[in-house]
Formats: C-alpha cells, structure tokens, sequence
C-alpha cells in the first residue's frame, strides 16, 4: 500500500502562524528561514527569530488538571488504552486493559510491565535539516529531499521527520471535513473533526504467530549483553555540564517493550499523526503525545489534541521507572567522575509528566531547535530533557548556538539515553541524518519496527 502519498491531507487548513514557532521547536527541517516552501506542504523548517527556535515559545499554563501532576506511582497511567482495531497483521493489543486493581495503588498490577506486541520502522536520512514533520503526500522526489519540502517554520520542537514510505499499509492521514478547512487552531478546541487514521510503527508480518513476549532469542542475546556490560561498567558519558549520554542503556528486551508500547499507543487514540499547520503545511515525521498534547501551532500543551479532540494516552509507568533509573545512574556517573559533590546541581532531577514520541523514517529530520515549551517553572529549574533513541541510528547535534557549523556531532544509537539539564538544559539540538539499517537485528526481528528511529523525549511541564 501506498503509506506515503495516498496519504491525504491532515486537514490543516489555512496557514496560520508560523511565528508561534519559531519558539522553536519544530524546526521543521530546520533548515535556514526561507527555504522555498512547498505548497502548503511542510515545513520541515525553522524560522530563526534570531533567538530561538524552540518548542517553547508560547509557554502556557497548564490547566489545573494537567500540571504537573503525575507522579512516579499512578498506577493509572498503564491502564485504560484500548485499541480501536486489531493491527494489520492480526495482532490485538494486551496492554493491561483491565483497569488497576483497588489495590495496585502503585502499578504492580503490570505483570510484564509492558504491552505485548511487535513491529518495526523505516528510515535514513538525508538532509540536514529537514524537520520533523510530515503531513501531506508528496511526491517521491521531494519527499526524498526534505529541504525541499520543508520549508515553514515549526521552529518549536519541530523540525520533523521527512517520513516516507511507500510501503505500508496503515499510515496515519487526516482527513478534515469541509467545514473545518478554515480554523484550525483558532482556539483550543474548536475543531475536533479531523480523522486520524491509524499510523502503524511496526510493519505487518503476514502469517507470522504474534509474539508476546520476548522471544528466547532475545533473551540470551540480552543476557549475554548484560554480562558484557557489567564486565564493562556502565558505559556514561557526560557530553558537557548537565548533559550526559548513556550508550546502549536501554536493554534488548526493554527496547523491544517499548517499542510494542508505542505501537500499542500510537495505534490508538490520540496516538501517531503528522502534524501540520492550519496553512497546509505538513510535518514530515508521526508524532504522538503522552500526558499532554503538544500542539506544533501553538507551542502549547494542552490536555486534547485539537485537531480530533483526542486524549493524549498517560505515559506507562514502566517509562517512568526507565526514566527514573536513568537519571539515578546519571547522578552517580557524575558523582562517581567526581564532577559535583551535589549532581543535582548539575542535573535537576525531574518527574516526567509528558512525553513526546516521534517516529523519523530514512530521510527523518529535527532542525536545531531548543525546548522551551515546558512551564516557565520548569525551564527556570533547568529539569531535565530525557531522550530515549530506538531503532536505526540518528546523527545528533547540540551546542549553545543554532548554527550547524559550530554544533558538536554524537550518534546516538538504539538502546542510547540522552539526558541534557542544568547548564544544556536549553541547548540547541536536531537530527540530521538517520543512519539506514543501523537498527539491531534482534530488535527487528523481534519487532518488526518498520525501518527509522522512534524517539522518546520526556520532560516534566
Ligand atoms: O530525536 C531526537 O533525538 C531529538 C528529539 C527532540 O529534540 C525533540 O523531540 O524535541
Ligand atoms: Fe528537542
């Protein structure tokens, strides 16, 4: 099927305003203002507003419901998504969909901790720049250059994703009655009539028995990896004050959760879509949010999404426990390299109650932007950005300056955790390149991840 183009419109009408963007985030292709613009296609671009580019602009207070409320115990954050429909290939979904227990007051109800499914990603990765975004089927050689397509400024947190892939079957498209072509985002949620279909993270495997668990072969592999680590000592590396990067972190068996997780949720309501402005322009990358809604043409977050008024699925608790672990280890690296005798000087600890979830395929893009969207409280704190990579391999930069030339170069690889805080909490940051067929075998196998990189950024508002 023809994932990629067929694709119809998210619906987005009417151009709307770039400006809210250039907060930056996303930076949809990041790629210097002005690059030529595609009709009312995307804008995997960013809009230097000379400084920002962030996702953070238009900060907004939280309603009192959302803020930052969640915490490392609810229970209720693993509970409650239902898929709409099977998947593709059959496969129901088994995340935990009987509610909490009246006395699984703190999640252990969660037997394996994650859903069980599988599937798999596409990717790689052209242009630096190219944003994260992607709404609108374009055409193959344009969708193979993201620079020439992104051209908007999504300066936020965007920067999408050139996704493209012609290959498969469900791809999340929106469609918008006739009705609602003209005002998108004029208010919060005002227009809720968009459809979104399902995006599907994994590719189908025809005939293929769906694997519940993780299969022996992962776990030897896993075990085997973790002798290995443990031989080795934790792999940490402290990139600058406040950012630490923790190669392979993430187990074989946990990548492999999170990433039928994802599907799971994105799958669902309120799960993967491509994001697009009220303009036209389309994102070129699946997003989904967790906790909150992160709205590309506002910068806000929001407790619906506004396009289909749909209610972003609660973060599971087991990422919040990865996520908790990870900052722990990142604390006693910097007290084990004797960096502070108080790490949380360093690196604020935080309570993750949002996650935004984007899936980059091959020619997938985030331009540098800064995250800046989080409460004014949040960002004065410095807490944290924790970023989870899963699949292929992406080529990240970061520095204290949107500009490419100057910005320091790491790959971060499936199974990578990312941490910047403190002092790099508001560094500049993007995708340009998604390395193609980097991903590891067993993850693929195990998945079925279409080919591309799913990427995890939690932050607590
Ligand atoms: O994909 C990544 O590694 C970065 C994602 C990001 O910067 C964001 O979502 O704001
Ligand atoms: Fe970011």
């Amino acid at each position: 099927m023809n994932r990629g183009r067929g694709r119809t419109t998210n619906g987005y009408s009417g151009r709307g305003g770039r400006s809210w963007r250039s907060g930056g985030y996303f930076d949809h292709g990041r790629s210097p203002v002005g690059a030529e613009r595609h009709s009312g296609e995307d804008s995997c671009y960013y809009q230097d507003d000379g400084m920002s580019q962030s996702r953070g602009r238009h900060l907004q207070k939280m309603s009192p419901a959302s803020g930052s409320s969640y915490s490392k115990h609810d229970s209720t954050a693993a509970f409650g998504y239902k898929p709409k429909k099977p998947f593709p290939d059959g496969t129901g979904l088994k995340w935990q969909n009987d509610p909490p227990q009246a006395s699984d007051t703190s999640g252990a109800v969660l037997k394996d901790d994650f859903p069980s499914l599988s599937c798999q990603l596409d990717s790689k990765g052209s242009q630096p720049y190219a944003g994260r975004t992607q709404v609108e089927p374009l055409p193959v050689e344009e969708t193979e250059n993201c620079a020439s397509v992104l051209h908007h400024d999504f300066s936020r947190r965007v920067n999408f994703s050139c996704l493209q892939d012609e290959s498969e079957p469900s791809e999340s498209s929106q469609k918008m009655s006739p009705q609602n072509s003209a005002g998108f985002g004029d208010s919060v949620h005002t227009e809720c009539q968009v459809v979104v279909d399902p995006f599907d993270i994994c590719l189908s495997k025809a005939g293929t028995p769906v694997m519940l668990k993780p299969s022996l072969l992962v776990k030897n592999r896993e075990k085997r990896n973790e002798i290995k680590r443990s031989m080795e000592g934790q792999n940490g590396i402290v990139l600058r004050s406040g950012m630490v990067l923790l190669k392979k972190y993430l187990s074989l068996s946990d990548q492999v959760k999170i990433v039928k997780a994802c599907r799971e949720l994105g799958f669902g309501s309120g799960g993967f879509y491509q994001p697009g402005y009220r303009d036209g322009a389309k994102l070129h990358l699946k997003m989904m949010c967790l906790g909150k809604n992160w709205d590309p043409e506002t910068g806000n977050y929001e407790d619906l999404r506004p396009i289909d008024c749909a209610v972003p699925p609660h973060i599971p608790r087991e990422f919040y426990l990865l996520v908790e672990k990870a900052i722990k280890d990142s604390h006693a690296l910097l007290q084990q390299k004797a960096i502070a005798s108080h790490v949380e000087d360093i690196l604020p600890w935080m309570s993750p109650n949002i996650c935004i979830v984007n899936f980059y395929s091959a020619s997938g893009r985030l331009g540098l932007h800064q995250d800046r969207d989080e409460s004014p409280e949040s960002l004065h704190k410095r807490l944290p950005v924790v970023s989870f990579s899963i699949g292929d391999s992406a080529e990240f930069l970061y520095g204290d300056q949107r500009d490419v030339d100057k910005a320091e170069k790491v790959e971060l690889e499936s199974g990578d955790v990312l941490i910047f805080g403190g002092n790099s909490r508001h560094i500049f940051h993007g995708v340009t390149a998604i390395k193609q067929n980097t991903a590891p075998r067993a993850l693929v196998d195990e998945t079925n991840l279409r080919p591309g990189r799913l990427n995890l950024t939690f932050r607590e508002y």
